[in-house]
């Protein structure tokens, strides 16, 4: 499914075009994470995506800027945005109308295989962006990190397994990194991951822990295990109430 998800993605990057920029104001996403995490034990970055190929539709005539609203106001510290379109239903409009909507950072959640997109995400407005580790070789993850800093995007650079993590940190060290509790392969979710991987990863890096993050007891089990900040898709955006389930969510965090 991942190499159908990143072919599809260089098949569309053929008819690319870059929109025009986009007058915003950026936030930090780390400062954000580790404001939070001081003052709640755990930061939260809440995703918008309408549809996964793990569970189908999600919320298909989701309003974007009033789930953002409603997760500012819940105490969402930073929101993710899926802009991929054939798989998860998103696209680059729904990132422009959330950085317009809220003063949080905005995460530019997608594939990222070519430098072009780093620079359309710089237009759209994004605050940082995702690199993933299992469709990029660590070369070349480190030097679209660099790039997207160059044009002032900050990154969160996620990984699943040991070794992927441990081929990473051999040419960079990220300073955001997220522990996918989700296999890409498989689909299926374990918050242990994080514990699995949070003693190799350096103890100068931010963790964010990322899917299959339902409850507070799942909140409690990725922030013993180090995670600083969490990252929460489907719970939040099949929700019906979530400026009520934010709050409890993050209480997770001081359990046990
Ligand atoms: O969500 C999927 O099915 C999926 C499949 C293949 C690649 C990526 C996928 N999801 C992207 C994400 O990283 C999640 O949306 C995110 O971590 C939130 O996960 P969840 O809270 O479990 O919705």
């Amino acid at each position: 499914m991942l190499e159908k998800i990143v072919d599809r993605k260089k098949e569309d990057l053929k008819f690319f075009q870059l929109p025009r920029r986009e007058e915003v104001k950026p936030h930090s996403l780390k400062q954000a994470l580790a404001f939070a995490a001081n003052r709640d034990g755990i930061g939260l970055i809440a995703e918008i995506k309408r549809a996964s190929p793990s569970k189908g539709v999600l919320a298909e005539d989701l309003d974007v800027v009033e789930r953002a609203k409603a997760y500012e106001a819940g105490g969402a510290d930073a929101i993710s945005v899926l802009t991929d379109g054939p798989y998860f239903q998103g696209s680059i409009m729904d990132l422009i109308a959330v950085k317009r909507a809220v003063s949080v950072p905005v995460l530019r959640k997608d594939f990222i295989v070519d430098e072009r997109q780093i620079e359309e995400s710089a237009r759209i407005g994004a605050d940082a962006i995702l690199l993933i580790a299992s469709i990029l070789e660590p070369d070349h993850l480190k030097d679209m990190a660099e790039m997207a800093h160059a044009v002032g995007l900050e990154t969160l650079v996620e990984v699943h397994t040991k070794d992927e993590l441990e081929q990473l940190l051999a040419v960079y060290d990220p300073s955001l990194i997220g522990v996918n509790n989700r296999n890409l392969k498989t689909f299926a979710t374990d918050t242990g991951q994080t514990r699995a991987l949070s003693d190799s990863v350096p103890s100068d890096s931010f963790i964010v822990s990322e899917s299959g993050i339902h409850n507070a007891e799942d909140v409690a089990s990725v922030a013993k295990a180090g995670a600083k900040a969490m990252l929460i898709g489907e719970r939040l955006v099949s929700d019906g109430d979530p400026e009520k389930t934010i709050p409890d969510l993050k209480k997770g965090a001081l359990l046990g």
